[in-house]
């Protein structure tokens, strides 16, 4: 338990400290200073609950109680680990590196890393972003951890063949050091599309300053951090006509990009459970699932945990995050909801 503490500890003060200016004692009451501020708030933060009331409002308050803090709770969660089997899920993109404006300069610290190493030498641990899985792994170098990239969507995971999927999109896999693993891609088959769709974007975003395109292999991030505002329009609505074309892709948002994605019902949530069950521990009653996350598709990996009573979030990661940036935003334009059975395409 004293072990567990510690490891747990330590990720989180690396997490508190990559928000700049932040200390230990002012990191919890900056967050509702932080809501007020235009300054900084965070075009993707205005729409949740956390960001547009006051901490005063009843609402507000009753939102927390239901979704509590995991570092004002710290102490809680960690009693409540007593005698669990923990299992780790972790976001690469303001949560184990701060939001910087080059997305390729997206580093982790040292510290970070070693507390990443030091927790996943404990418990299973897995990293879930919408970045390429390559991309995350760069980053992070941890041998010790499984990495999902694209949203999900390629899972590099514990050597267990599924019958759920008869095989279908899992193939194995190791690494040099001899490991066993299985890869898992339920969009193999957009591919094709998406490289289609990167050469169209590149083209019809080219005269745009300041735009950037990231492959990030089952999806395409549209980066506009850089994008002078009065080009938004124009930008939305070259994005827009090319996706037009794929009727099989839709648009998600997050920080200042916008994600393309195969219309598939599978996100981080879907991971998260895919992990579950290939650790061998989706049925398991005394299994207890932490997800670390601060951006809106993290909020798809917390469904599926288990107990609300045992669930926390990371709002006050937001809010962190939330202060680095502060230009306008550009508007969502499509956004499909997600249908509740898998394969659908949604
Ligand atoms: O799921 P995540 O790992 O959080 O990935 C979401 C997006 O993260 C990256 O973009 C964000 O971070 C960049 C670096 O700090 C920042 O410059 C950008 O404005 C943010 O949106 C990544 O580059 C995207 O591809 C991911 O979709």
């Amino acid at each position: 338990m004293e072990t567990m503490m510690r490891s747990f500890a330590k990720l989180y003060h690396s997490m508190r400290l990559q928000r700049p200016g932040a200390t230990t004692t002012d990191y919890i009451e900056s967050i509702s200073k932080a809501r007020h501020d235009k300054n900084v708030a965070d075009d993707h933060t205005k729409t949740h609950p956390c960001d547009e009331l006051d901490a005063s409002d009843t609402s507000y308050n009753s939102w927390l109680i239901e979704h509590p803090s995991a570092l004002r709770c710290f102490k809680d969660m960690i009693s409540n680990a007593k005698g669990k089997k923990i299992v780790v899920f972790l976001d690469y993109d303001g949560t184990l590196s701060p939001i910087v404006n080059d997305p390729n300069r997206a580093f982790m610290s040292d510290s970070m890393r070693s507390a990443v190493c030091e927790v996943a030498r404990r418990f299973p641990t897995a990293i879930i972003s919408g970045r390429s899985r390559d991309k995350v792994y760069e980053f992070v170098k941890l041998d010790e951890v499984y990495y999902a990239g694209s949203h999900g969507m390629d899972i590099r995971g514990p050597p267990r063949q599924l019958k759920t999927y008869d095989g279908k999109y899992q193939t194995k896999d190791f690494d040099i050091k001899g490991n066993d693993y299985v890869i898992f891609q339920p969009a193999q088959e957009f591919l094709p599309k998406i490289k289609e769709m990167l050469g169209e974007l590149e083209k019809k975003t080219s005269k745009i300053q300041g735009v950037m395109i990231e492959d990030n292999r089952f999806c395409i991030s549209v980066h506009y951090r850089h994008v002078h505002q009065e080009d938004y329009d124009m930008l939305q609505e070259r994005v827009q006509c090319v996706l037009a074309k794929y009727s099989s892709f839709h648009l998600t948002k997050g920080k200042k990009v916008m994600e393309i994605r195969p219309s598939i019902k599978w996100n981080k949530g879907d991971a998260v459970e895919y992990l579950l069950d290939t650790l061998g521990l989706a049925s398991s009653s005394d299994v207890l699932p932490i997800y670390i996350g601060d951006d809106r598709t993290d909020e798809d990996a917390f469904k599926p945990l288990p107990s609300p009573n045992l669930s926390f979030t990371s709002s006050l990661l937001r809010a962190g995050v939330a202060t680095t940036t502060s230009t306008p935003t550009l508007p969502l334009l499509t956004e499909s909801a997600a249908s509740t059975h898998w394969p659908h395409r949604i």
